[in-house]
């Protein structure tokens, strides 16, 4: 590359116009300007020219202490320049130059010098990056690869295949069936894990069963108020305790706790030393035959405390249970160990709620065969709207314990029986425990009469909206609740 310099000696005559126009275009800015630089190092900027215009000169101020105004004026004194090329070169004494009156005219910068200048001034404003060993060719090639390409000619897009198989948005793996029921089987263990006492276990392969237990029920150790549920509190004055002591324990005969017979002033005793086993304490055989409530000693009582032979069911459940599939009756419940006749075996628990809540639960599925898991705390209510109204209601369908899994037999091994523990008091809420009501041999269905009480007032022809009874029984009534209304009473 050379350039032609011409020294204007009339009316310019300290002003030195390099003109490199002529020249092929320059592919390298920085060449040209290394170039210039090198040769002439008193010049200090460069003018470009537009190629869309025709070539004109550029005259550049390049005083470095003028300020805009004088800029101005200076500009003003100069003649405007024509033509690129003013005059042939024609050799003339050299001038004395000074640096102010230096002009250098070169062609404007093509596309991919302005790319050059353009990503030179972005990268000299970048803190600690310098232009000089910044990599400007490799930052291009780059950016021309990470350039959408432009499209030739339209591109229906929804005829493009999509490069996926999998239905699923995200195309991620579906989960593998072992995965999931592992899974499953994790979250029910959790749930299971929080279930006081003795172990309780799943014995289901089927995922889909698996995962019906698994979902929408949770265990609990407890009952589960809820709203327009009052309760007396434990510590009420209204409670109150045996006058028996601890020395000489509570008296079968005359302990406070104990029911009356109707007709004496017996008591109803519910306990006994189990004959098979003398650990436990069971209810007694004549118990199990009749209708009574149990009022267990507390904390109020005089007697020894948890060694009184009348405290049982807050002690809590001590056999193993399992949670099986039945079938055709759904889930059912066992038990992998001998259960003696009268042991204790566990609590029906779940939401207590009003009455008015339980018709309205039960309305919502109504004529449909959904199961259903209400349970009527009905033994001191009677038959008339007002005591109804207090009545409270178990709902073990979303919290519960392992007996909502019990099934219904016309002729049952287990019975429930309401049990009184720390509170005395309030005769709408009480516990619904389960009894054994004779041995049953390890691995055999656990089941009690949904109608328990009302045995014999079932009706003898069945209700074809009723929920049919698959007990499989030689005595079988033939459905489960005397008419389509469904849910448990207590009545023992
Ligand atoms: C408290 S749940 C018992 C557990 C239930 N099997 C489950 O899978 O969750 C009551 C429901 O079990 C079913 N069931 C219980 N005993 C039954 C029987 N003997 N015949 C038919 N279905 C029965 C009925 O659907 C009833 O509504």
């Amino acid at each position: 590359m050379s350039g032609r310099v011409s020294f204007d000696s009339v009316d310019n005559q300290n002003r030195v116009f390099i003109d490199l126009t002529d020249e092929t275009e320059p592919n390298d800015s920085e060449v040209q300007k290394k170039l210039v630089y090198g040769k002439l190092p008193f010049v200090t900027a460069l003018a470009y020219r537009s190629p869309t215009v025709p070539l004109k000169r550029k005259s550049l101020d390049l005083s470095e202490d003028v300020s805009d105004s004088s800029n101005d004026a200076h500009n003003a004194r100069r003649p405007r320049l024509s033509h690129a090329h003013p005059h042939p070169s024609t050799p003339s004494p050299a001038p004395s130059l000074r640096q102010s009156q230096i002009s250098v005219v070169i062609p404007s910068p093509t596309a991919k010098q302005k790319r050059d200048i353009a990503v030179a001034k972005c990268i000299s404003k970048v803190n600690g990056m310098d232009a000089t060993f910044f990599p400007t060719t490799d930052e291009e090639e780059r950016t021309n690869k990470a350039a959408y390409p432009t499209t030739k000619s339209h591109v229906d897009r929804r005829s493009v295949l999509l490069s996926f198989k999998s239905t699923s948005v995200l195309n991620l793996p579906s989960p593998t069936n072992t995965n999931h029921l592992a899974k499953l089987r994790h979250t029910l263990d959790e749930k299971l894990k929080r279930i006081n006492g003795p172990t309780v276990i799943p014995t289901i392969d089927s995922p889909k069963r698996l995962a019906k237990l698994a979902d929408n029920f949770e265990f609990v150790n407890g009952y589960q108020y809820r709203e327009g549920v009052e309760r007396i509190p434990d510590e009420s004055d209204f409670n109150i305790g045996c006058a028996c002591t601890a020395a000489g324990g509570c008296d079968r005969f005359t302990c406070d706790c104990l029911s009356k017979e109707e007709d004496s002033e017996d008591r109803i005793v519910p306990y006994e030393i189990c004959e098979n086993n003398r650990k436990l304490i069971v209810a007694t055989k004549s118990f199990l035959k009749r209708k009574a409530i149990i009022y267990e000693c507390n904390s109020r009582c005089g007697c020894s405390g948890a060694r009184c032979w009348n405290h049982v069911v807050q002690k809590g459940r001590t056999v193993r249970l399992e949670i099986f599939d039945t079938g055709s009756r759904g889930f059912g419940l066992r038990s992998p160990d001998l259960i003696h006749r009268g042991q204790f075996i566990d609590l029906y628990l779940g939401e207590v709620i009003t009455k008015a809540e339980a018709d309205e639960r039960e309305n919502l599925t109504d004529g449909s065969y959904t199961q259903s898991y209400l349970f009527s705390l009905d033994w001191y209510v009677k038959d008339d709207d007002d005591e109804e109204q207090n009545m409270k209601v178990i709902d073990g369908r979303k919290f519960g314990s392992a007996t909502r899994f019990m099934n219904h037999s016309c002729s049952p091994n287990c019975k429930i029986v309401p049990v009184c523990t720390t509170n005395h008091a309030d005769e709408y809420l009480y516990n619904l425990a389960f009894f054994a009501y004779r041995d049953i041999a390890p691995g055999t269905e656990m089941t009690f009469d949904y109608n328990q009480g009302e045995e014999k007032t079932t009706p003898q022809k069945i209700d074809p909206e009723a929920v049919q009874c698959l007990c499989g029984e030689a005595k079988c009534r033939g459905q489960l609740w005397p008419n389509k209304r469904k849910g448990q009473g207590s009545k023992p």
